[in-house]
């Protein structure tokens, strides 16, 4: 009876939309058994809202395993324990999709190879940049070419800590990816894919100074401005009490801080903004997660 713990993650990193995401250390835990009928248990984030039917996406990514196995469907018992906020732009569906898939896998003795689970999981989910580092842990560069996800793990670098406002709103990453436009500036484009670069170069680096420059976006963060009431004010308190640079986590609404270390002054001062704008929020210190999706 595999227990499955897989982290939160943050996605895009500023400018890497659907290319950048880094994993978080905030938990989803994940118990899979065979069992005579489905039976699906909520306990924590999500228990009043997330599907026990067939549709839960956990059950879902399981049944895809024993699809790609070539193994016949069998009945699941899922009891899941959520630390992650649902719909908050901490990757509560990649986690949820990562868990099913790695749990499922265990269940049949690991069939499947880590890339096909990261494959299998980017199609569930639409893009891999949530997936890739729920299930590799770390900080993940990850591409689609065709059918086919390529994905690269690198390691966080040292001394970085995050600090995360949580709103208590939510905002589901379908609506977020509403607002974006089909076609971007070729200029905005070389905004991003430039900082993209040079990003990966300073992480490789361990240059925090460089990665904190290199975190401003032009592709989705702009046009997200609007479903969450007080982002800019709340970039410009977190990089005025001291973060390295500040981005949407995911698809928002929660706003991420990257730090040299931990600055006690980052959280408050975001909350205080997002207050000001009418937006209650929690706030969490979160370390990098060298860890992805696993059996403990
Ligand atoms: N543990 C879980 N099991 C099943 N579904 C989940 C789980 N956690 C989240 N979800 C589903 O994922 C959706 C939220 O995903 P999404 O909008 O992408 O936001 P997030 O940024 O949290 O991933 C919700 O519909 C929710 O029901
Ligand atoms: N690249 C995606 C990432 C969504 O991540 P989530 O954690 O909010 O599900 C996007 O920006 O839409």
């Amino acid at each position: 009876m595999p227990l499955v713990r897989v982290p939160a993650t943050t996605a895009n990193l500023g400018p890497g939309f659907d290319t950048l995401g880094m994993a978080l250390d905030l938990y989803d835990e994940l118990l899979i058994e065979a069992a005579p009928a489905l039976e699906i248990t909520v306990t924590g984030e999500g228990e009043a809202t997330i599907p026990r039917g067939p549709e839960n996406i956990a059950y879902r990514a399981a049944l895809a395993v024993f699809a790609r196995a070539g193994r016949p469907a069998v009945n699941l018992k899922i009891a899941m324990y959520n630390s992650i906020p649902v719909a908050r732009g901490l990757g509560s569906s990649a986690a949820a999709l990562a868990g099913g898939l790695v749990g499922a896998n265990a269940l049949l003795g690991e069939p499947l190879s880590q890339d096909e689970l990261v494959n299998l999981a980017a199609d569930l989910e639409g893009h891999p940049d949530n997936v890739a580092p729920a299930i590799l842990g770390g900080l993940v560069v990850a591409a689609r070419d065709g059918d086919k996800v390529y994905c690269r793990r690198l390691e966080p670098p040292a001394g970085l800590i995050t600090v995360v406002a949580i709103p208590q709103f939510t905002l589901s990453t379908r609506v977020s990816r509403g607002v974006l436009p089909a076609r971007v500036a070729l200029s905005d484009a070389v905004f991003n894919l430039s900082r993209v670069g040079l990003l990966l170069a300073a992480v490789q680096a361990g240059d925090l100074e460089l990665m904190g420059k290199m975190m401003e976006d032009k592709l989705h963060q702009p046009y997200r401005l609007p479903l969450v009431p007080g982002m800019n004010e709340v970039f410009g308190a977190a990089r005025e009490a001291g973060a390295l640079a500040v981005a949407l986590s995911g698809s928002g609404p929660s706003v991420i801080a990257f730090c040299r270390g931990r600055k006690p002054e980052v959280g408050p001062a975001m909350a205080a903004a997002f207050a000001r704008h009418g937006v209650a929020c929690t706030v969490k210190e979160l370390a990098p997660c060298r860890h992805g999706a696993r059996v403990i």
